[in-house]
């Protein structure tokens, strides 16, 4: 407001000066002033009919009052109002720097036209269609939701002109146009697997839009754009919203709005009919849960290429379900009172069983039964992984690769498959479990009773790069088990490929006796073989960025009968509980331990204090010990220090986690929060994330918790 005022004071265009002079100057500086202004000029409108004068339109005089504003405003990339701004994305592209060609989509609400800006770029441009200041405060809060996105998964905007008379959006194009075109105009039909990295691209965007509090209200096939690469990008924000501005948004919507029946939102319930949740249906609040709705009717879509409800077809009433409006009350009757869904994908038609049921209990009538898109991207991600997907050339890589490695993804390449490989290739296959369990064999020692569970999330990083591995019963050892958890950096090749190379290692350690010498042995030799690979590929054609050193933190636990071993590289941390209190097994490996510190610098690496924290060499890594960091080594050694203990019946539970965990919540919390949860180490892994989740981590987190003793006893204790 108080822009406005400053800026009507302003000498400006005449006519202007004209229409606003019998406002006195005291009205302007009311925080009605905007709304009073609108109805005054309104009412203005009226008043020139009786005069022969053509009405100056409501949304030209709006227009020109935001034009002074424009040009009492510096050149700040800011909207006219202020209220959006962008550090990367330019909110004032001049008409000479862009040409609008063809239209290639035409709703109620915008014309896309295929488009270029100077530089050739070839763009999607979004004109909506404003007729309203409602539809011009939508734009507002549309491109303010916008300029705060970035996520391969969403559609990306580019530039924008926020300021009359063209209002436009400019989005990345994407070629292979929508999934709904793909699917019905082309009859595209997707393999199983191309099916489910599709899905778990679009479930990792969804779970960062949710994880800012966004809600997307709109997803569907047509809103679903196609890279040529077959990698997704949700588009179309119009009815995307923050959760908490939505109760009065759906008031708006649907109580207070002088139109309920028709307009804007007539046509947007309408459009998307098919795709909606019961409750949004029966004109409840938009949550979450209701994305996740959207989200499985648009997997099931994906997998059956066929439109939601047309193959009832046959019926005699659901013929016109999509062609006539009265039908549509049929319909919604239908999904809200007697639970009908589309027809669920075949499992004849090579869809897993795990994938449908996930869909199933995503569109689930009761809200709260639907997963999250935390608990989506992890099933779609095991999926992803059990299947081996990562392989495939149609891969969503780019969620847990680094660009560099996206290349090796499509040449069929696979860090993680490349970790077991090799390992197998170096370490002989003659196994020394045998001789660990020899010394087992003794009936007065303890013997623990074993469970575990994991979980792990990207949390609020765009990109996954914690891995991990459970090896419960190792080389069908009953008393061996093994667990481990690699934080990546500088991209996720080294956290894949030496979860699958440590444990293959271990698996297969030859002439060694000890237990310990058994982790360092394949900690060097995950280390070596993972920057002899990464060095080859570096010097093959196939890699563009030849200065790459990714690298990762490790955390092992080894248990051989009551003897619990740990390997420590880095500050992924593991805790006992002992007694009651957190018995640590590793110590964190950061620059900003002296003993580290001195280390690293004797090996002739500079260890500077930037920015908050103690970092290491040009890379300005944090941590003294690691797998890979090929450009650090041997200062930034992959020796893991090694904890030994004997696990007694005082010990209750073993947690180990990545640093996402550690860096708000503290060993003694850990031991607090798991103690108030349901005894089910799965269970506990995952409330640990989340509530470091909750309270800001801004890290990916894994967290493994392996229960010691029986869980019944240790119920009975607390
Ligand atoms: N960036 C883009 N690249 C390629 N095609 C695009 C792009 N953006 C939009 N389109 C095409 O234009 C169509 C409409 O775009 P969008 O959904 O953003 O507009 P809308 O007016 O909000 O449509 P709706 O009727 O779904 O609300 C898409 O289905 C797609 O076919
Ligand atoms: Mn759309
Ligand atoms: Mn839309």
């Amino acid at each position: 407001m108080a822009r406005l005022s400053a800026t009507l004071n302003q000498p400006a265009d005449p006519a202007i000066r004209n229409l606003l002079g019998p406002i006195p100057a005291t009205q302007y500086t009311n925080p009605y002033a905007h709304l009073f202004l609108f109805f005054f000029l309104g009412s203005l409108g009226t008043v020139s009919r009786v005069n022969s004068f053509p009405p100056p339109s409501r949304q030209a005089i709006e227009r020109t009052v935001e034009e002074m504003t424009v040009a009492a405003e510096a050149s700040a990339n800011t909207c006219y109002r202020g209220c959006c701004s962008s550090a990367a994305i330019p909110l004032h592209l001049p008409a000479s720097s862009f040409a609008l060609l063809s239209p290639i989509a035409k709703g109620g609400e915008s014309t896309v036209y295929d488009a270029r800006l100077s530089d050739g770029t070839r763009v999607a441009a979004k004109k909506p269609v404003l007729s309203t200041s409602d539809d011009l405060d939508h734009f507002h809060r549309q491109l303010h939701l916008l300029c705060k996105l970035d996520h391969p998964g969403l559609a990306k905007l580019v530039a924008a002109n926020a300021r009359p008379p063209n209002y436009l959006f400019f989005f990345e194009m994407y070629e292979a146009r929508s999934l709904a075109e793909k699917l019905h105009a082309e009859e595209w039909s997707p393999s199983v697997d191309q099916a489910i990295a599709i899905a778990y691209d679009l479930a990792k965007a969804l779970q960062y839009l949710h994880n800012l509090g966004i809600v997307h209200r709109d997803i569907k096939p047509a809103n679903i754009l196609l890279d040529k690469n077959l990698h997704p990008h949700l588009a179309d924000f119009g009815l995307a919203t923050y959760k908490k501005d939505l109760k009065h948004v759906s008031v708006d919507n649907w109580r207070s709005s002088g139109k309920p029946t028709g307009g804007f939102h007539k046509k947007n319930m309408v459009g998307t009919l098919i795709y909606m949740a019961p409750e949004i249906l029966r004109n409840d609040i938009h949550t979450e849960k209701s994305d996740v709705y959207n989200f499985a009717v648009s997997i099931n879509e994906l997998l059956t290429g066929v439109v939601p409800y047309t193959d009832l077809r046959a019926e005699a009433q659901a013929h016109t379900v999509l062609e006539m409006s009265y039908t549509e009350q049929q319909l919604t009757a239908a999904v809200v009172s007697n639970g009908l869904r589309p027809a669920l994908a075949h499992p004849e038609s090579g869809s897993p069983p795990s994938l449908l049921s996930l869909i199933e209990r995503s569109w689930d009538p009761n809200p709260l039964n639907r997963p999250s898109f935390d608990d989506i991207v992890q099933e779609l991600y095991s999926l992803m992984k059990h299947r081996d997907i990562s392989s495939l050339p149609f891969t969503s890589s780019n969620q847990f690769q680094d660009d560099n490695d996206l290349k090796y993804i499509q040449e069929d390449f696979s860090w993680l498959t490349r970790g077991e490989e090799l390992a197998k290739k170096v370490s002989t296959e003659k196994s020394n479990m045998k001789a660990w369990s020899s010394s087992l064999h003794d009936a007065v020692q303890y013997k623990p009773t074993l469970s575990w569970g994991s979980f792990a999330t990207c949390g609020r990083r765009e990109k996954m790069e914690d891995t991990h591995f459970m090896l419960p019963h190792l080389c069908n050892e009953k008393d061996v088990h093994a667990f481990g958890i690699f934080d990546g950096h500088r991209g996720a090749a080294a956290a894949e490929f030496a979860s699958r190379a440590l444990p293959t290692f271990l698996r297969n350690s030859d002439y060694i006796s000890s237990p310990a010498d058994s982790l360092l042995d394949a900690f060097t030799k995950t280390d070596k073989t993972f920057r002899d690979e990464l060095e080859l590929h570096r010097n093959s054609r196939k890699v563009a960025q030849k200065d790459w050193h990714p690298g990762c933190t490790a955390v092992t636990a080894l248990i051989v009968g009551n003897k619990l071993f740990v390997a420590n590289a880095g500050d992924c941390r593991a805790i006992v509980n002992r007694t009651g209190s957190p018995f640590p097994m590793s110590k964190d490996h950061v620059a900003s331990c002296p003993e580290e510190r001195a280390r690293v610098m004797k090996e002739g690496v500079v260890v500077k204090w930037q920015v908050d924290t103690w970092r290491v060499g040009p890379a300005a890594l944090q941590v003294t010990r690691s797998i890979g960091d090929d450009d650090l080594k041997p200062a930034v050694t992959a020796k893991p220090e090694i904890f030994e203990t004997y696990i007694s019946a005082d010990d209750e539970f073993l947690v180990m986690a990545s640093d996402g965990l550690w860096d708000v919540i503290s060993n003694e919390e850990v031991v607090s929060i798991i103690k108030d949860t349901v005894k089910e180490p799965s269970m506990c892994a995952k409330r640990l994330a989340t509530e470091a989740a909750a309270r800001g981590s801004k890290d990916n987190i894994t967290v493994i918790v392996v229960f010691l003793r029986p869980v019944s006893t240790a119920e009975r204790i607390y």
